[in-house]
């Protein structure tokens, strides 16, 4: 029933029944793309824990993993200890194969969203489904929001962290080390995304996962993903995710973002750059005719998401610095 749940969304129809009975729990259909399980035995470590894929409808990747996951639990490979919700996020893109149809959703997860449209309406039902989900679970919150970068990547697997008051715990760096992650970015400023909304707004534990490159359905790697795949199933256990030496991890901190201003903007490097390339002191980065140009200045910056095609007021680019240590 849960493989059909994936493969009926991602069709566009709707299954035959909206809650039933899963090996160690049952699951409940909110809407569209919005599943929640709840564990017969409530493991005694459980979080409250949110899975969301497919908010860009090209990052096929992170569906395969939750397809995956959704099998395992389904086959009772898996012991359901915690309250999960999984989400999948812009089914008309993932439909299309685009990032998005309209508007980027991520970054439309603000609840004094103004705007209509497809988007913006999926942006309401998504924090609605969170809403209520945190609402309902007691459970420590936590939010991995899993994606994949369009660029290449000198770390192919890194996580971000969105900017708000709520205290990120170690523990998370450690489960990142051990599941395969390479590299941590630390946002500067409110970024209006799905991870941060349940931060911002939930003081959840809540990361944007970028878990290798975009490909298409069938083309992943998902072997390279099976450490990251393991720490989801401890979380949907409910045990301990295991963990390792967070030193391993890179950190890094934006330092600013390059905002495409004006329909003459240009990246003034190859659209190929990988992301954490950097470019010394004097380099010019970017072209904008109402910004002006940006040129590095003081120390050397790395670029992380350059996208020189975004809708104009939209980011451009992450020009990020590393940082000694986490930042907790
Ligand atoms: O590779 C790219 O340019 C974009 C990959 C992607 O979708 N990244 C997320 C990051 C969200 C965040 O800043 O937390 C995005 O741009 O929405
Ligand atoms: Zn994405």
């Amino acid at each position: 029933m849960l493989a059909d749940w994936l493969g009926l969304t991602l069709d566009g129809e709707s299954p035959a029944t909206t809650q039933g009975r899963l090996p160690f729990g049952r699951y409940r259909i909110h809407g569209p793309g919005i599943l929640e399980l709840t564990p017969n035995d409530l493991h005694p470590r459980a979080h409250a824990v949110i899975v969301s894929a497919g908010i860009h409808g090209n990052e096929t990747g992170p569906i395969e993993l939750v397809g995956e996951l959704l099998a395992r639990l389904e086959a009772g490979l898996l012991r359901l200890g915690a309250p999960t919700l999984i989400i999948l996020g812009n089914l008309p893109s993932i439909r299309a194969g685009q990032r998005f149809c309209e508007t980027n959703l991520n970054r439309l997860f603000r609840r004094d969203l103004k705007a209509s449209g497809n988007e913006p309406q999926r942006a309401r039902e998504l924090m609605a489904a969170v809403d209520a989900f945190y609402a309902r679970h007691p459970q420590p919150r936590l939010h991995y929001d899993l994606h994949t970068a369009i660029r290449d990547s000198r770390y192919p697997r890194f996580a971000v962290d969105p900017y708000a008051d709520t205290v990120t715990r170690a523990e998370q760096w450690r489960w990142f080390s051990a599941a395969g992650i390479q590299a941590v970015l630390h946002q500067h400023q409110h970024s209006w995304t799905f991870s941060h909304y349940s931060k911002h707004y939930h003081q959840a534990q809540a990361f944007t996962m970028e878990l290798g490159k975009v490909h298409p359905f069938g083309a992943n790697d998902l072997a390279a993903l099976r450490p990251m795949r393991q720490l989801l199933e401890a979380l949907i256990e409910g045990r301990e995710p295991p963990g390792d030496d967070p030193d391993v991890l890179k950190y890094f901190k934006v330092e600013h973002e390059l905002m495409r201003e004006s329909e003459d903007f240009r990246l003034c490097f190859p659209d190929e750059t990988p992301n954490f390339s950097e470019f010394s002191v004097g380099t010019r980065l970017s072209y904008d005719a109402k910004a002006g140009e940006f040129i590095v200045t003081e120390q050397p910056l790395a670029v992380v998401f350059p996208n020189a095609n975004v809708e104009l007021g939209a980011r451009a680019a992450l020009l990020v610095r590393t940082t000694s240590t986490p930042q907790n």
